[in-house]
């Protein structure tokens, strides 16, 4: 049964295109066949009535979410313009009134912005007899979405948390991760996986929230299925959604959610025009997109095009946010990505001063020697703290993964450069004109707790080039290979060394 299972989904994997709701597998191009046999396999092909509820009736999702104190907009029915004007003092306005069934990519919502105005959002709607209810509106400031995956076992694991960005009420970009603060992206796995833990059925489920100035996080909806706010998975994780949903609902353990690369954008490409037009804009966008380092295109091939309609989507990775973001302005804006994207240095080389320089410049050389892209730049902690604030907060953004500091005297840089960024920073010391260094020396190696610089000697910006081409080796099998050959030839010039000491003798080899 598990060799079948599993055979099962590897064929099903290699499908371009899979739509799945809990337990049900609505599979594109699939014969019949292999939908027997899933039959067949113990996997439930017709929803079941209790999860099918909370899928169609948004409503009742709401009511069911509240019952198990998960946090939300506060909400309520309307049945007709009384219930919906108390509401309106209940809740105040902008009041968002939501369409109970089929609300997706912006359809199904409408805002109204005073009492005067209800009306007419109700009837934009289709009126009271559709089914709908209120909500308060909710202050965010971001969207996030969580996908979660359940196994059959009840299982769960969190895929990271992305920020969805969207234009229209239709979801226009989503960026993993979502850039916001740890805790804030605890708090939404949290409440991601409660909502889910609180629901029946296996598969992936897509949890969309808000966040608000506060710090809270609003359960927005869930949608029980592979959502477009995990499309990036296919590039970006080990374990696509699609795959997690087709492992949850097969039976087999759940796989790794984690990103395997350290950024992703996923751009959706909507129609731009109607019909021909609309295919034409979309293929240009395409052809950029395929010069751009780490872009997936992904076309849905729809008959039809429409404005608006999602015609496909594109995923760029790259090694951080503010490379991938400079990569899809490329592609957008259509100006080369060189001019987007001049330098993208590994490790930023900082000195308090130009006269810092003659000693830094060794960092530079071992940066050379291993071929890994650096910025030079002089920041003085004292002369000029503004820059110093900018430069550490931007580096992380712009791809910088290591930051070499230099400074002498009252060293502060390596520090406070410390404090505001998250990267590892490496001190040099450097020798000032009086008291032979060890005031940079002090200066840099006192640190407190909770701030650390891993300094090296006084004046030994090699060690600090060195050290950093360590660090990146970490993560970088040809650089941790580059970097035992180079310590083999110091052992080997140190042995050659001591053969000719020995064959010619103390005193013909201090003269020569
Ligand atoms: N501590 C400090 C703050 N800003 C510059 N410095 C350091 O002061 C020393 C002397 O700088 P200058 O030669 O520009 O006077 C340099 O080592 C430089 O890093």
């Amino acid at each position: 049964m598990w060799l079948e299972a599993s055979r099962i989904m590897l064929q099903l994997r290699s499908l371009q295109k899979v739509r799945c709701g809990i337990l049900t597998v609505e599979i594109e191009h699939v014969d019949a066949d292999t939908l027997e046999k899933l039959e067949q396999r113990g996997v439930d092909c017709e929803p079941k009535a209790s999860t099918i509820r909370i899928i169609q009736d948004k409503y009742s999702q709401k009511v069911h979410f509240s019952r198990h104190g998960i946090p939300l907009p506060e909400f309520m029915q309307i049945d007709d313009l009384e219930s919906a004007n108390r509401a309106g003092e209940l809740f105040g306005y902008p009041l968002m009134i939501k369409s109970k069934r089929l609300a997706y990519d912006g359809r199904g919502n409408a805002v109204a912005k005073s009492p005067e105005v209800l009306s007419s959002a109700v009837t934009a709607l289709g009126g009271y007899e559709r089914g709908l209810y209120v909500e308060k509106w909710a202050p965010f400031i971001k969207e996030l979405a969580v996908i979660v995956a359940r196994g059959r076992d009840g299982s769960i694991l969190c895929y990271p948390v992305v920020e969805t960005i969207h234009k229209d009420n239709i979801c226009h970009i989503v960026k993993a991760p979502a850039d916001v603060p740890w805790k804030v992206r605890k708090l939404a796995t949290e409440v991601a996986r409660e909502a889910v833990s609180s629901l029946e059925g296996a598969g992936v489920f897509a949890v969309e929230l808000f966040l608000t100035e506060d710090g809270q996080i609003l359960l927005n909806e869930v949608a029980p299925r592979p959502h477009n706010s995990g499309h990036h998975t296919i590039e970006s994780c080990y374990t696509s959604q699609f795959e997690q949903h087709l492992r949850a609902v097969v039976g087999l353990p759940l796989g790794d959610p984690s990103m395997k690369t350290p950024a992703a954008i996923m751009y959706n490409m909507l129609g731009e025009d109607e019909g021909e037009r609309g295919f034409q804009l979309a293929h240009q966008l395409i052809r950029r997109a395929l010069s751009i380092p780490g872009a997936a295109v992904h076309w849905y091939d729809k008959p039809e095009m429409r404005k608006q309609r999602k015609m496909g989507h594109i995923t760029i990775i790259g090694p951080s946010m503010g490379i991938v973001e400079a990569r899809l302005n490329a592609m957008l804006t259509e100006e080369s990505l060189e001019s987007q994207t001049a330098v993208q240095p590994r490790v930023g080389i900082i000195m308090g001063s130009d006269s810092d320089l003659p000693v830094m410049k060794e960092a530079a050389k071992i940066l050379n020697m291993f071929n890994v892209p650096y910025e030079v730049r002089i920041v003085s902690a004292h002369r000029t703290p503004d820059v110093m604030f900018k430069y550490a907060k931007s580096a992380s953004e712009r791809g910088v993964q290591i930051i070499i500091a230099g400074a002498g005297g009252a060293a502060h840089l390596p520090g406070m450069i410390a404090s505001l960024t998250p990267l590892p920073v490496i001190g040099v010391p450097v020798r000032a004109s009086v008291m032979d260094g060890l005031d940079s020396l002090l200066s840099i190696v006192q640190m407190p707790r909770g701030v650390p610089v891993a300094t090296v000697a006084v004046n030994n910006a090699t060690n600090a080039g060195l050290l950093a081409v360590r660090m990146l080796g970490v993560a970088d099998v040809d650089l941790q290979a580059r970097m035992s050959q180079y310590q083999e030839g110091t052992r080997d010039e140190v042995v050659a060394k001591a053969e000719k000491l020995e064959q010619v003798g103390w005193e013909s080899y201090s003269n020569s």
